[in-house]
């Protein structure tokens, strides 16, 4: 398995290009089940979670084919072979069970193979079943698997309250309500921009869709949606990550193509950590107002608050901040885990439950450190960044799911940051 050696002690500056996002084009990408026409992705990121969502696809029978590289998805699910999502392939990724809405939409049934828990926290999946479930669908749990079945007319609207905010529940539900009969209401709809991003390409196709971005969603079902091109949101959490980049290690970068409206919550924790941003005509522009950064407080939110898939890269930062910060982690339960391997490069972080309490030093010393999930392992490539000496990151296969090229993209701006091929 690969590994990612960063020499750190580097000043930055320079331009980095920010990507598609992986989460917008997690849930895009499943769309196409709802049409026989093709839809067309542009922006979309070069990760192996979309390598995993095109082998998935192909296996119901999408026709994926990549152009410009990959950048560009031309999809087409006119002839449907299977409803089956196989274990083989959802084991890999969690998002696969966006393809359960869709494809019971369409088809009126689907197998779907449970996603199960991953590093971060259980992360069940009942809240998509129970929306599903107020659309009409008969489900049931067999070996693994959730089998599914629309009603012989179809799904029909209804009223889905949700008692928590969850994106992919949300997404699920949005999808399968574009071809329902009648008028689905969704309440405490999650309002991330990867759901405005959904919910225009979904307009885009036909459907009729109301109030995106808010936190209900109203849905006008149709009978057939047709065919699209749509281009990919820049990817906030990839935008935010590389942000932080000269925030800990000096230096300016540029991040082309941010955009404030994409991480207000987190710029506003930035500004308080002494770090500046400011807005070009290109993208953001970043660098530290003063020397060292700030302590700040930090407590994870759905959006529009501060994001989970930033609070790794944020302790990153605040590791080597003036003061003592507390970090509250509120969406997933297991999300500290980069916690000990900070510690191992010398960070005072003392973990209770929810909160991290991280007491800033001077400077952190490279050390070898494991690279847990997609953000731990980004975080520990920020540190080393800043850090005395060699920094090694081991196990990075999780980095390769939602980070594409990153020690391009940081070598670009004077990081010393290589990856090493494992046997
Ligand atoms: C591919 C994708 O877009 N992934 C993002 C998505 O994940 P994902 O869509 O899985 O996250 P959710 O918003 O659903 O999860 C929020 C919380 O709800 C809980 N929950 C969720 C569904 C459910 O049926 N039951 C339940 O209890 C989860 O365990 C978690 O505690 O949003 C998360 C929260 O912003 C991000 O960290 C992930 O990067
Ligand atoms: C947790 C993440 O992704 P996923 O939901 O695909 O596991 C993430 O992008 O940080």
């Amino acid at each position: 398995m690969d590994s990612i050696l960063v020499k750190g002690g580097r000043e930055l500056a320079g331009e980095i290009p920010i990507a598609g996002a992986k989460n917008a084009c997690l849930t895009l990408m499943p769309a196409t089940l709802l049409s026989d026409g093709p839809l067309t992705l542009t922006n979309a990121p070069r990760l192996s979670d979309i390598k995993t969502m095109t082998m998935l696809l192909e296996s119901l029978g999408t026709e994926v084919t990549q152009l410009q590289g990959g950048q560009v998805l031309a999809m087409s699910s006119h002839a449907l072979s299977s409803t089956r999502a196989d274990y083989d392939i959802v084991r890999k990724m969690r998002a696969s069970i966006l393809v359960l809405g869709p494809l019971l939409a369409r088809e009126g049934h689907a197998e779907v193979s449970l996603p199960g828990g991953c590093a971060i926290g259980a992360r069940p999946v009942d809240l998509h079943l129970k929306a599903l479930q107020a659309l009409g669908a008969e489900l049931d749990l067999r070996d693994g698997y959730v089998h599914a079945k629309a009603p012989a007319g179809g799904l029909t609207g209804g009223r889905v309250a949700f008692p928590i905010v969850s994106v992919g529940a949300t997404e699920n539900v949005l999808m399968a309500a574009t071809l329902a009969k009648g008028t689905t209401i969704i309440e405490n709809a999650a309002r991330e921009p990867e759901i405005v991003d959904l919910a225009r390409c979904l307009r885009r196709m036909g459907a009729e869709i109301d109030g995106e971005g808010t936190s209900t969603i109203e849905v006008q079902g149709v009978d057939r949606l047709e065919s699209a091109t749509h281009r990919v949101v820049t990817d906030r959490i990839e935008l935010g990550t590389y942000m932080l980049a000269p925030a800990i290690c000096g230096g300016w970068v540029e991040c082309l193509g941010g955009r404030i409206e994409l991480v207000g919550a987190f710029c506003e924790k930035l500004d308080a950590a002494g770090i500046s941003v400011e807005e070009t005509p290109r993208g953001l522009k970043v660098s530290r107002k003063n020397g060292r950064a700030s302590a700040v407080d930090v407590a994870t939110e759905p959006f529009p608050g501060f994001p989970t898939d930033l609070q790794a890269q944020m302790m990153a930062l605040l590791c080597t901040a003036d003061g003592t910060s507390v970090l509250e982690e509120n969406i997933f339960e297991n999300r500290f885990m980069h916690a000990p391997e900070l510690m191992r490069m010398g960070a005072q972080i003392d973990v209770q439950g929810g909160h991290a309490t991280v007491t800033g030093v001077e400077r952190l010393k490279g050390a070898p450190v494991m690279a847990t999930d997609l953000r731990a392992s980004v975080s520990l490539i920020l540190a080393g960044l800043a850090a005395k000496g060699e920094t090694l990151v081991n196990r990075v296969y999780h980095l390769d799911r939602g980070y594409e090229r990153v020690e391009e993209k940081l070598g670009a701006v004077g990081a010393d940051v290589q990856r090493v091929q494992g046997q």
